[in-house]
């Protein structure tokens, strides 16, 4: 008689299919927490709100001035972050008859292949993973720079992220690497915010307008609510996401003739007819010293009364270039300098604000 199965077996033979390959699993803070710890003041509130409130207005044409989002590509240091919105905020008060500045204060980064995974993953810059602190570190820093009356912009890259902190941010983006999945365009077509959605890293513009059109319609997917449980939310869409063109392996695609193909491809998808340009990444090749160069022949292309670019992005900190970060050893980190891609120093990015600013005026 062969031997029967008891609840001991079964027991044992469950276990041989399920989390193999997971080697831990950790108590995460639920949103609702985070935001009790960390509220938004009635004066953060009015920044948030004004910040996407003017971002739609120049996205739909109805305010002529640019949207600029600048800042550093990574945050890893909040007080160098702090050091960086001080002086961005005194630029964007004294710019906002041309420009509508927001802060690029991105957590997540999606990395190519492997490398630190941002503040939120990793906030100790060690391999701790200390992804509560990093959450709380993140959203403290949201806070503070919009207390100074100045809007945040972050990508949305891990889909569970959003709860904890969108509802401090003005502005969103989604990355070249993400701009196919489904998952993210759900995502997208819930955020309360502008949304800026980068074409593929081959270059391929497509995608991206294939997102806005699927972020725009309703969504029904699962997600967590504010309390940290898995739910089913059914979306309305978001009618305020927009391609943002930022080059690719191909070379670089800010030129007058991408920007009308797209603001065709945009038109015949039923879409609104703006893009935004990305001076860094493919469209300068990663080289911080050619972000000038994309923003002068912008500048030129503006003042010269081209329509259709409602928007620049720009990666820029307090030092130029960028350092590699060894894990564990961040005290020996340059203060003010990028550990992912090279930025622009801070002079460099306060004379092409001016430069921006004057073409705006003179169109
Ligand atoms: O903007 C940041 C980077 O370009 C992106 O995260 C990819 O970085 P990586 O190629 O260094 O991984
Ligand atoms: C990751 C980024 O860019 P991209 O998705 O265009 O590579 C970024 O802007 O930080």
């Amino acid at each position: 008689m062969s031997p029967v199965a008891g609840p001991a077996d079964s027991a044992d033979s469950l276990r041989q299919l399920d989390n193999l390959r997971t080697t831990s699993v950790r108590p995460l803070i639920s949103p609702a927490l985070l935001r009790e710890e960390h509220p938004v003041s009635p004066a953060v509130a009015k920044t948030v709100a004004q910040g996407r409130a003017e971002a739609v207005d120049i996205l739909d044409g109805r305010d002529d001035r640019l949207l600029v989002v600048v800042g550093p590509c990574s945050v890893h240091d909040p007080a160098a972050a702090m050091e960086y919105a001080g002086l961005l905020a005194e630029q964007a008060q004294r710019l906002r008859d041309a420009l509508h500045i927001v802060m690029r204060v991105y957590f997540e980064k999606p990395r190519t292949t492997l490398g630190w995974k941002g503040l939120i993953n990793d906030p100790e810059l060690d391999g701790s993973f200390d992804v509560n602190k990093g959450l709380r570190t993140a959203r403290r820093l949201l806070l503070d720079i919009s207390a100074l009356g100045l809007p945040v912009g972050c990508e949305f890259l891990d889909p569970i992220t959003p709860q904890f902190i969108a509802d401090t941010v003005s502005w969103g983006s989604i990355g070249a690497r993400t701009a196919a999945s489904q998952v993210h365009r759900q995502l997208c077509s819930a955020l309360s915010m502008p949304v800026g959605i980068k074409n593929s890293t081959e270059g391929d513009v497509q995608v991206a307008v294939d997102a806005t059109k699927a972020a725009a319609a309703s969504h029904v997917f699962a997600g967590i609510n504010a309390d940290g449980l898995a739910a089913l939310f059914t979306t309305s869409g978001n009618p305020d996401c927009h391609v943002i063109l930022r080059g690719g392996s191909a070379g670089p695609n800010h030129d007058a003739g991408t920007v009308r193909d797209t603001l065709d491809r945009l038109r015949q998808a039923g879409l609104p007819r703006r893009v935004m340009i990305d001076a860094s990444h493919g469209n300068s090749g990663k080289d911080h010293h050619r972000q000038a160069e994309v923003v002068a022949e912008l500048a030129g292309r503006i003042g010269a009364g081209e329509r259709g670019v409602a928007g620049v992005l720009l990666e820029s900190f307090l030092r130029a270039g960028r350092q590699d970060l060894t894990l564990g050893r961040a005290a020996e980190l340059i203060y003010g300098r990028s550990i992912t891609d090279a930025c622009m120093d801070w002079p460099t990015t306060a004379a092409l604000l001016d430069e921006l600013a004057s073409a705006v005026r003179g169109r």
